[in-house]
């Protein structure tokens, strides 16, 4: 990853990197040198000999320095180069995934933690194998010089790393743990911050007086995590103090050994300076060479984290199989269709047998939870029928290539994405291989009541439709809906779904949608789902739901005539009133919005 992310400041690190060690090393035979020179001209009184290796160091740790200073930087561009190119990845599995994903909390869990610890983890790993390889050239000079004083004491050095190794490698298991323990617990705090910091939520957060209370829970969420975090940084602090004990034990009997060198005449004086040098050298090299392995560790475990959450990715990405679903149909039939979400019981369709025929414009009606929606995001392939099937002129649509069978489905839901984009965007997101023709996007809106909306702006179809940016501005609910709308006209797809198109229009719009509907749609196949009776009513075909099955279809006038749940439904709607209004309003019952009037 990181050699294929970035090629050149990677070999200039790696260059950096064994260049500091050799100065490292070079730099104990330079403190050797200078002493030796000025023990010689303690007894000669001349300092000369003593410039050049005086210079020597000089020079080796203003290298070190600056070669310090250059992978500071370097580092940091690399790590940034890497985590780019690991949250393309990542977010290429998280536009990829089967939808069914987004209904379980445990994949939430772990696109967060993911986010916020894997991603920069491929770069922190090939920071700790720089690390260690740096250490380990330099431990190999360093250790060379000391060897020519004492093997022994290299030995000593060597072992002194061993007890930072061990608990290390504990530290890092204690750390991923808490990590995945921790992060449904994080999850809640960020929704909690994110309550009281999103520009949605603000206007409610405020009309109900909820700041303190969102606060208070943010409190207490924060408080379980402190509690939690207490504990495990006091088992990381153990861990890692006795590791350092252990090591720093180690040291203490290497350096008593050298004095007990030093007072039996085995080394002379520069030698021993140069030793306790390239000992204290030595010592945190070896402590930076299995503090590597330890990064290397803890990341391991974060890798495999991630490398589960992108194979979850595989599956969906590798649905290049199948037929390619063809771009029209005269017959649509769904048989016998069951379906429940992932990690629900209850069916939220129990048999649902209908059809839909090229060119119609079919209603979907029925009470809420009768699995209106539901039926739509399976009609889009976006869900799989857990049995029964979905036929387009015969052929199943599980034998097409997903991707080839949104293709051909144009759907807008009731919680349809205002995207903080341009207006012409907005709309043109609806189809982006097509190009944004001004011409398109337009006609787009035309048909559905938004190019007036978009006209009247600062900036017309150009001004960016959101106030989180600079220099955006807001719709109103309806005049998103119409640049929802109008997205779905761009697509231009044979099947067309439109999960309650007009909640949020006007009467006027409304009225301008639905009588210009057959006229956009230009024989396309819709699918429109509506508690508005008054939309309705025009619909070539009616389809009632009740309780996850069709309870009845028909156009309008047969199913008032049936007298069933539809005939209820619309008698309800149209004689719905405020109970216990007074004279006054009771007047205007029967007439106010009423269909069956018009
Ligand atoms: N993501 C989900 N996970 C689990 N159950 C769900 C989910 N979405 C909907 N349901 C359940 O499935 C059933 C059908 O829901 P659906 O959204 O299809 O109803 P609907 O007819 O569109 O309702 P409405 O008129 O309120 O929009 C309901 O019982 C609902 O609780």
């Amino acid at each position: 990853m990181v050699w294929s992310s970035g090629r050149r400041p990677f070999v200039i690190l790696v260059v950096l990197q064994a260049l500091s060690a050799v100065a490292l090393g070079l730099q104990v035979l330079a403190v050797q040198w200078v002493l030796s020179a000025v023990l010689a001209a303690d007894e000669r009184a001349d300092f000369e000999g003593a410039v050049a290796p005086v210079l020597l160091l000089a020079g080796l740790t203003a290298f070190t320095a600056v070669a310090g200073a250059l992978q500071g930087q370097l580092q940091r561009f690399l790590g940034e180069l890497v985590a780019r190119r690991m949250w393309t990845r990542v977010l290429r599995v998280a536009t990829g995934v089967d939808l069914a994903h987004f209904e379980s909390p445990e994949f939430y869990d772990h696109l967060n933690r993911v986010q916020t610890n894997a991603v920069t983890r491929p770069y922190q790993v090939t920071q700790g194998l720089l690390s260690m390889a740096g250490a380990a050239v330099a431990s190999v000079g360093l250790g060379l010089a000391l060897a020519s004083v004492s093997p022994v004491l290299l030995a000593l050095v060597v072992v002194g790393g061993i007890p930072l190794l061990v608990t290390s490698r504990r530290e890092s298991r204690l750390e991923f743990d808490f990590s995945v323990g921790q992060t449904p617990v994080l999850r809640q705090r960020s929704y909690l911050a994110l309550l009281q910091t999103g520009r949605e939520e603000a206007k409610e957060v405020r009309a109900f007086g909820l700041g303190e209370w969102l606060r208070s829970r943010f409190d207490a969420i924060y408080d379980s995590y402190l509690h939690a975090l207490r504990r495990h940084a006091v088992r990381r602090t153990i861990l890692s103090v006795l590791g350092q004990l252990g090591s720093a034990l180690v040291l203490g009997g290497t350096l008593l050994f050298l004095v007990w060198l030093i007072s039996r005449g085995a080394i002379g004086v520069a030698g021993a300076g140069a030793a306790i040098i390239a000992i204290r050298m030595l010592a945190s090299q070896v402590q930076g060479l299995f503090r590597g392995v330890q990064q290397i560790f803890e990341s391991g475990l974060f890798l495999d984290d991630l490398d589960a959450f992108l194979d979850l990715g595989v599956p969906a990405l590798e649905q290049t199989r199948g037929s390619e679903a063809p771009t029209s149909f005269d017959t649509i039939r769904v048989e016998d269709v069951r379906f429940a979400y992932p990690g629900s019981t209850a069916e939220a369709l129990c048999g649902v047998d209908l059809e839909l025929r090229a060119g119609e414009i079919v209603a979907l009606v029925g009470e809420n939870g009768s699995g209106k929606t539901t039926l739509a995001k399976l009609l889009a392939g976006l869900y799989q029928p857990a049995a029964g099937r979905i036929t387009w002129d015969g052929a199943d649509i599980s034998g097409f290539r997903p991707a080839s069978l949104r293709d051909q489905v144009s759907v807008t839901f009731q919680d349809f994405v205002r995207y903080a984009f341009t207006g012409t965007e907005n709309i043109a997101v609806g189809r982006v291989e097509l190009p944004a023709s001004p011409e398109r996007v337009r006609a787009s809106a035309r048909a559905a009541g938004a190019e007036s909306v978009l006209d009247a702006l600062p900036e017309g179809f150009e001004t960016l439709l959101s106030r989180l940016f600079v220099g955006g501005i807001d719709l109103s609910g309806g005049q998103w809906q119409r640049v929802a709308l109008a997205r779905s006209f761009f697509r231009d797809a044979p099947l067309v779904i439109l999960d309650e198109p007009s909640s949020a229009l006007d009467p006027r719009a409304e009225h301008a949608l639905f009588s210009t509907l057959r006229e956009v749609l230009d024989g396309r196949t819709a699918l429109f789902i509506s508690h508005r009776f008054s939309t309705v009513r025009g619909a070539d075909r009616i389809i009632v739901l009740d309780s996850g099955t069709v309870a009845e279809q028909g156009t309008h006038a047969e199913l008032v005539a049936a007298d069933g749940l539809y005939a209820d439904l619309y008698k309800l709607q149209s004689h719905t009133d405020i109970a216990g209004a007074g004279a006054g309003a009771g007047a205007v019952t029967g007439t106010t919005g009423n269909p069956a009037d018009g």
